[in-house]
């Protein structure tokens, strides 16, 4: 029927470097072209992990010129899975905290595997740094202002049931049934002529991607001030050497 499957791969915890970014947008760019395609079923290949977000190195000790580029990365990325014509499905087989939850909210729906360890949510105020206007409005598209405000502020990581009690997920099934799931999904969603459907999606998600889309260079220009503020440097040193040291 014409879908593809993105797994993910970039071990240990699949952060999105990048390379990562840049290959993961020239995979569905070439998807998009080729109309053979028309769902793509979004899931990682990394045990237990679907993706732990930005990649933090590329965020931390690096120049001005890299995270211009690294953002601009992240920008296209959301911008063109936001809005892509294609059925998007994600079959989260794993935790996924902040830019890795928000890879899964730009999809047309979300599968999760009942595994009480895989949360999901915007945490970065416990990292200490913000999430930008465009997650934020990803999120409260999802599941609703007062929801994402409270999420939002206290960095709140959602356990299965409760992803799915406020709409972060429309579905948990046992782990081993995630794939089967996602594909059962998609073919409901394939059923619907593809140009009603995709109008309708743009009809809905394009006010939110324009006002991206406007101000592309402000938004890096931001980051750049933002992400180059020494209490922040210093915040993600912290939380990267904790995060190494839990380990030792
Ligand atoms: C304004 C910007 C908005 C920001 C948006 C974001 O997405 S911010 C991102 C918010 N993301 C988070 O808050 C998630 C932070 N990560 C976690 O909570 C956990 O790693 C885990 C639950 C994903 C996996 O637990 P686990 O016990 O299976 O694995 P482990 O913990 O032992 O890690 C293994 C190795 O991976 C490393 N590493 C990990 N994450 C990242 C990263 N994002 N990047 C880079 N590296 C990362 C970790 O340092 C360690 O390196 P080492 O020592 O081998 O050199």
């Amino acid at each position: 029927m014409g879908v593809a499957v993105i797994k993910l791969k970039n071990p240990p915890v699949n952060s999105l470097s990048l390379e990562v970014l840049t290959e993961f947008v020239i995979s569905l760019e070439k998807l998009e072209n080729d109309k053979t395609f028309r769902g793509v079923i979004v899931t990682s290949d990394c045990p237990g992990i679907f993706s732990a977000g930005l990649d933090l190195t590329e965020m931390c000790g690096k120049s001005q010129a890299h995270y211009a580029e690294y953002w601009r990365a992240v920008q296209e990325l959301w911008l063109r899975l936001y809005l892509s014509n294609l059925v998007l499905i994600a079959a989260i087989n794993g935790v996924s905290p902040a830019g890795g939850c928000l890879m899964s909210l730009t999809c047309d729906y979300r599968v999760l595997a009942d595994n009480p360890k895989y949360n999901m949510g915007l945490n970065e105020t416990l990292l200490g740094i913000v999430a930008p206007s465009w997650f934020k409005d990803t999120l409260v598209n999802t599941v609703g202002h007062r929801t994402a405000e409270r999420a939002l502020q206290l960095g709140l990581l959602f356990p299965p049931a409760e992803a799915l009690r406020v709409g972060m997920v429309d579905q948990v099934v046992p782990e081993d049934q995630v794939h089967s799931t996602a594909l059962s999904v998609m073919a409901q969603w394939l059923a619907v002529p593809d140009h009603a459907r995709q109008l309708t999606k743009n009809l809905m998600r394009k006010p939110t991607a324009d006002r991206l889309v406007k101000q592309r260079d402000a938004d890096i220009q931001y980051f750049l001030r933002f992400i180059s503020r020494d209490s922040i440097q210093k915040s993600l040193r912290v939380y990267l050497d904790k995060l190494r040291q839990k380990k030792g």
